[in-house]
Formats: structure tokens, C-alpha cells, sequence
């Protein structure tokens, strides 16, 4: 099968990667010259565990060009894994999706199966085959086929080798065919429906994840006030095979580039049905003021941040990637800096990226202890290895240590009698300050 992948990013450079590992020959088209460039040089341009080194492995069977026309002519399987960002309104934008459509029929010679890997609203498989048809410039036949990634950032080599299953959708058996061709040799299971109900299945999973871990923050806030501990709350519920253990972390807010993005995109799709999604809307409700819940709770200890120095342990969305898209710290550090506090953050990958998105009266360190040293609170917004590594011992070189852990890090049991206070999500504050 000869393959073409739109889309260098987190989804399209892992599938490419995969299916070379799995033997495939793949071809790579992105529109960002420089990230081509670095590709064919075999540099990986984003982070990701395990991504380098399958990549050099594979390098054999893998090429990468902006040149669209070239990659896509003679492709028995062209995969479109553009991204598929918020509009201001919250509808997802496809702009992306149906300019790599048209840059398909305008390039195809040959039959081929076009496979929609982005996440996109139910019923675009149909308008893309429709867009299709409206550019094609040869007579060829092409079919659409659905068929969502479910993988996560930090672990999508992973993901991907090992995934729970294979979305397809598709009323075509011949297309069936060779989609299911092309997975034979990851040893998954592999559910085929129609384009329609594999499309509702994306949005649906994210949203119900979505929806969990709004759930259980929800109810740890009210822990915090009623004196029950969220963390064995959880595990007490995960027992139960029917709510399952997993996306039980309380926290300060799911982030990244999917889970806000889709709520909001089904949510809109709902509305614009006259079908209100309603839990769905508040899962995206509670998602916001949860990411501002150590804001609130630094207004306990100082009522106003100017001039005080705040530790910031964490900048990415999630430990794992280098990827800030709706993570914690855009939310949180510009309301400091706005409110006269100075901030040191540590990051182990995020910081280049976020030096590119805020700019202000921040100082990045390298490492956890030297964050620390003389801040007057510590907010901990990603649960890096590190950080969870920082004994209590750790914070006592700030100049007052009261630290705010957004992600649940430390047993408070261990905090001891330490002069410190340990204020964290859905638990007793241990309080050891004057
Ligand atoms: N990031 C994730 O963990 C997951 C993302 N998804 C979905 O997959 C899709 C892609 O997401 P990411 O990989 O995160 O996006 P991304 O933003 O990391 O990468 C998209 C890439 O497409 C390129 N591109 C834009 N227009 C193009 C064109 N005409 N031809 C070729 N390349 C073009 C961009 O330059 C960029 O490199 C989205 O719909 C997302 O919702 C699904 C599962 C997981
Ligand atoms: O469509 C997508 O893009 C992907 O979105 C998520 O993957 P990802 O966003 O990479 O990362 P997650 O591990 O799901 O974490 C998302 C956010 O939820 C938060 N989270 C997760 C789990 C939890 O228990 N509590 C919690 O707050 C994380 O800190 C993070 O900010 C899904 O897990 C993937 O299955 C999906 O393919």
C-alpha cells in the first residue's frame, strides 16, 4: 500500500511513524516548510516519548515534502490528520480539512481511499467527499472513510501500538478492506460502523472524559469544604468496574489541544441542532473556574501579589509533552504578573514554548529546588516526575512556604509537622505556618 500522511503534527507523525514501523511506506506532506526541513533531516520536531527513536528506526520508509501534488497522486491511502482548531464561537474549524481536500482532487491520478483521521464534526466525511467530487480533476473514484485517533500526547507511541481499538467508518466493503489491510499487524480490535456514528464516537469519548474528570474535581471542591479526602473518594468509586478507576484525578482542569476544544465543538453542533448538550455544557463550565481554583485559593494567604515571588512547578498541559494548548499556566501566570507578582517556573519541556506565547517579570530555573528557593507561595500546575519527587523538606527554602499543588502530588500525611502549608484539591489543608 503506498501512503500519504497531510499533517506533521502529533497525530499525523505518530500514525506515519506507526504504520512505517509496521511495515508501510509512507509519505509525510505538511505546509510548514521549516518542520519538513527539520523531518528530512530526521529531527523530530515535537516531544514525545519513544517519537525520536521510531522515527530514526524507520527513517527507510519514510519521506516528507511540502510538495502535496507529488505525495498525493499516486496514493492508494491519503490520510488527512490537519488539525481541527476552536472558532471564536466554539464550532470547530475545518478550514484546514477541506484545503487539504481540494489539494487531493486537485493532485490524485489514480482510485484511492481518503481516510479522515482529524477530529471533526459528525457529517464532514460527507461534505469532504462532496468537496472531493467539486475539485476532482481526473476521473477517478475515491472513497471517505472515518477513522478518529484516540491516542494521547505523552504516551502516543504507545497509544497507538497498543490502542483499546480501531475506529472505521464506512458503508463501502472494498474500502473496508483495505483500511483493515492497513492495520493487520497492530493487534487491536477494529470496530467498523458507518461515518457518521465513528465521527460521534470521537466526541463522544473525549466528552465523557471530559466530563469525569469535571466530575470529580466538582466533587472534590465540595470535599474540601465538607472535610472528606477526594483522592480516596476516587479510589473508593474506581473499585466499582462500572465507574472505572481512570480520569479520577482531581485536579485544576483538564487542558491540552482535544478535551476543551471538543466539549466545546459538540456542544455548539448540540445548539445549532436545538439539542442543548447540558452535561456537556457544564463539564465546560466547571473546566474554567477549576483552572483558576489555586488563583482563589492564593487569595487566602495574600490579598493581593504584588511584589511577592510565586513558584511556578509546571507550564505544559499534561507531564509528557511540550504542548501548552489550554494548559493551567496560560490561565494562571498572566493573572500574577497582572496582579505585580514576580514568577519562576520550571519546566522540563515547555518553556521554549512558552516564553513564545507570555511574556512578563518571569525567571525559568532549572530545576524544581532552585524554582523554590525565596518564593513566597508555589503553584504546581503539571505533576512532572521531578516535582513529585520534592520531598517537604524541599520547600522549606522558600521564604514562606505555602504550596499550592494543583495536580495532587504529595501524601499530606507526609507533610508532618514541617512549617509549611499544604493546600492541594479536595483535601484538609495541613496548615504548620503562623
Ligand atoms: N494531539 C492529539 O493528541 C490528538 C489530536 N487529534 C485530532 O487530530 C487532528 C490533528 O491534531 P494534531 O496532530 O494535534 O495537530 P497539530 O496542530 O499538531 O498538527 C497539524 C499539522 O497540520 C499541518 N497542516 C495544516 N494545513 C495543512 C495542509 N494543507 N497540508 C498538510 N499539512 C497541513 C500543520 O502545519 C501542522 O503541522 C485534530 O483534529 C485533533 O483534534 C486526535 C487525537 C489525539
Ligand atoms: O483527542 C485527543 O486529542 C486526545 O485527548 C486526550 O488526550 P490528551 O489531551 O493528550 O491527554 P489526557 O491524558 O487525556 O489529559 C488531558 C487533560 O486532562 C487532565 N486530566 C486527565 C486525567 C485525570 O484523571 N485528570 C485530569 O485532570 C490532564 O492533566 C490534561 O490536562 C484523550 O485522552 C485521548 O484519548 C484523545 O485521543
Amino acid at each position: 500500500m503506498k501512503i500519504a500522511i497531510a499533517g506533521t503534527g502529533y497525530v499525523g507523525l505518530v500514525s506515519a511513524v506507526v504504520l512505517a514501523h509496521v511495515g508501510h511506506h509512507v509519505v509525510c506532506v505538511d505546509v510548514d516548510e521549516t518542520k519538513i526541513e527539520q523531518l528530512k533531516k530526521g529531527i523530530c520536531p515535537i516531544h514525545e516519548p519513544d517519537l525520536p527513536e521510531l522515527m530514526t528506526e524507520n527513517f527507510c520508509r519514510l519521506a516528507f515534502t511540502t510538495d502535496y501534488a507529488a505525495a498525493y497522486s499516486d496514493k492508494d491511502i491519503i490520510f488527512i490528520a490537519v488539525g481541527t482548531p476552536e472558532k471564536v464561537d466554539g464550532s470547530a474549524n475545518m478550514s484546514y480539512v477541506y484545503a487539504v481536500a481540494e489539494q487531493i482532487a486537485a493532485s490524485v491520478t489514480r482510485d484511492c481511499v481518503v481516510v479522515v483521521k482529524s477530529t471533526v464534526p459528525i457529517g464532514t466525511n460527507e461534505k469532504v467527499e462532496q468537496h472531493l467530487k467539486k475539485h476532482l480533476k481526473r476521473d477517478v473514484a475515491i472513497e471517505v472513510v472515518s477513522n478518529p485517533e484516540f491516542l494521547s500526547q505523552g504516551t502516543a507511541i504507545k497509544d497507538m501500538l497498543h490502542g483499546s481499538r480501531i475506529v472505521v467508518g464506512t458503508d463501502s466493503e472494498s474500502a473496508r478492506r483495505v483500511i483493515a489491510s492497513i492495520y493487520e499487524n497492530l493487534d487491536q480490535p477494529v470496530i467498523f460502523t458507518d461515518r457518521r456514528s465513528a465521527e460521534m464516537i470521537k466526541y463522544a469519548s473525549n466528552d465523557f472524559l471530559a466530563l469525569k474528570i469535571s466530575y470529580i474535581n466538582e466533587i472534590a471542591n465540595i470535599c474540601e469544604v465538607l472535610g472528606a479526602n477526594v483522592v480516596d473518594v476516587a479510589r473508593g468509586m474506581g473499585m466499582d468496574p462500572r465507574i472505572g478507576d481512570k480520569f479520577l484525578r482531581a485536579g485544576i482542569g483538564y487542558g491540552g489541544s482535544c478535551f476543551p476544544k471538543d466539549t466545546k465543538a459538540l456542544h455548539w453542533l448540540g445548539n445549532f441542532h436545538d439539542q442543548e448538550l447540558k452535561t456537556v455544557k457544564a463539564a465546560i463550565e466547571v473546566n474554567e473556574n477549576q483552572k483558576l481554583r489555586l488563583i482563589k485559593k492564593a487569595r487566602k494567604y495574600y490579598s493581593s501579589f504584588e511584589g511577592i515571588t510565586v513558584a511556578v512547578l509546571g507550564l505544559t498541559f499534561k507531564p509528557g509533552t511540550d504542548d501548552l494548548r489550554e494548559a493551567p499556566s496560560l490561565a494562571n501566570i498572566p493573572i500574577l504578573l497582572d496582579d505585580g507578582a514576580k514568577v519562576k517556573a520550571y519546566d522540563p519541556c515547555g518553556v521554549e514554548n512558552f516564553k513564545r506565547k507570555v511574556s512578563g517579570d518571569i525567571v525559568y530555573c532549572a530545576t524544581p529546588e532552585e524554582t523554590l528557593r525565596d518564593a513566597d507561595i508555589c503553584f504546581i500546575l503539571t505533576e512532572w516526575p521531578e516535582v513529585m519527587e520534592l520531598q517537604p523538606n524541599h520547600f522549606l527554602t522558600m521564604r514562606r512556604p505555602i504550596i499550592l499543588d494543583g495536580r495532587n502530588c504529595y501524601d499530606p500525611g507526609l507533610m508532618g509537622d514541617y512549617p509549611l502549608i499544604y493546600d492541594s484539591i479536595g483535601r484538609t489543608i495541613i496548615s504548620n505556618l503562623d
